[in-house]
C-alpha cells in the first residue's frame, strides 16, 4: 500500500518504507519566535516569476499541484538564506478538515487552517529529479493561510478544482502568475529541512513566511471538495494532508526580522 494521511498509511507509518522519516533534518517543526536567532547577514527575497511559464493544474492524489515549465532561469529564488539560482517547479497546499488545523509548520503552537508551498530547485544541478536529493538542492518558500477576506487571486487557482477533482486529473493552467500569492511583507524564518511527505528527502532550505495570506472561509471549504480517491474508487474527500512538527535535534532557526 503506498504512503497516505490515514491510520494506515500516514506520518506515523511513514518510517517503515521511509527510514530518514527519523533523520536529523526532517520539516515541518513548530517554530519558536523567542527563539529564533536574527540574522542581519540574510538578504531580502528575491522572487520573479514569469506567468508564461505556468502549464499545468493536478491532483496527485496527495494534493493539487500547479506546475511550471523550468527549462529556462524565466521563475526563479535568489538571495535570501540561498546562494545562486532556483527555479520554480510547482506550487501546492497542505490543509486540514476544519480551520483549527492544516498548515504543517507551526507558530508557537499555532496552526493555521492551510500552507502553500513554492518548490524550487538548484540549478546547480542539472535537473530537479537530482536537485532533490542534494543537501542544498530544494528551496522551499511556504507561506501561511488565515480565514478573512476572499483572495481573488487563490480564486482563479479554486476555479479550476472542478477538472480536478479526483486523483490523477489534470488540466492545462495558463497565465498564472505565483507572485500573487505571496504576502505584502516578505519577513521569514528559515532553517534546513526536508520534504514532509515521501521520500522524505532532507534537500531542503526552508524559507517560512511571517506573514499570513488571507482565504475566506467559503474557499477554505472549496480546497476541502477535492478528493484523494480516483474516480470509480470510493470518494474520500481530500484533508489532512499535513505532516505534523517533527523534533527540531538542535538546529537553528534563522529570523530575517527583529
Ligand atoms: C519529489 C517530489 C516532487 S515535488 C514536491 C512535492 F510534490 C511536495 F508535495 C513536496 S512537500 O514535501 O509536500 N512540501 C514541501 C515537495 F517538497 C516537493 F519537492
Ligand atoms: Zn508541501
Amino acid at each position: 500500500m503506498s504512503w497516505g494521511y490515514a491510520a494506515d498509511n500516514g506520518p506515523d507509518k511513514w518510517a517503515d518504507n521511509f527510514p530518514v522519516a527519523n533523520g536529523p533534518r526532517q520539516s515541518p517543526i513548530d517554530i519558536l519566535p523567542g527563539e529564533a536567532s536574527f540574522d542581519g547577514a540574510l538578504k531580502p527575497l528575491s522572487l520573479k516569476y514569469d506567468p508564461s511559464n505556468c502549464l499545468e493544474i493536478l491532483n496527485n492524489g496527495h494534493s493539487f499541484q500547479v506546475t511550471f515549465v523550468d527549462d529556462t532561469d524565466s521563475s526563479t529564488l535568489k538571495d535570501g538564506p540561498i546562494s545562486g539560482v532556483y527555479r520554480l517547479k510547482q506550487f501546492h497546499f497542505h490543509w486540514g478538515a476544519c480551520d483549527e488545523r492544516g498548515s504543517e509548520h507551526t507558530v508557537a503552537g499555532t496552526m493555521y487552517p492551510a500552507e502553500l508551498h513554492l518548490v524550487h530547485w538548484n540549478t546547480k544541478y542539472p535537473s530537479f529529479g537530482d536537485a532533490a536529493s542534494k543537501p542544498d538542492g530544494l528551496a522551499v518558500v511556504g507561506v501561511f493561510l488565515k480565514i478573512g477576506a476572499e483572495n481573488a487571486n487563490l480564486q482563479k487557482v479554486l476555479d479550476a478544482f472542478s477538472s480536478i477533482q479526483a486523483k490523477g486529473k489534470q488540466t492545462t493552467f495558463a497565465g498564472f502568475d505565483p507572485a500573487s500569492l505571496l504576502p505584502g511583507c516578505l519577513d521569514y524564518w528559515t532553517y534546513d529541512g526536508s520534504l514532509t511527505t515521501p521520500p522524505l528527502l532532507e534537500s531542503v532550505t526552508w524559507i517560512v513566511c511571517k506573514e499570513p495570506i488571507s482565504i475566506s472561509a467559503e474557499q477554505m471549504a472549496k480546497f476541502r471538495s477535492l478528493l484523494f480517491s480516483a474516480e470509480g474508487e470510493a470518494e474520500c474527500c481530500m484533508v489532512d494532508n499535513y505532516r505534523p512538527p517533527q523534533p527540531l535535534k538542535g538546529r537553528t532557526v534563522r529570523a530575517s526580522f527583529k
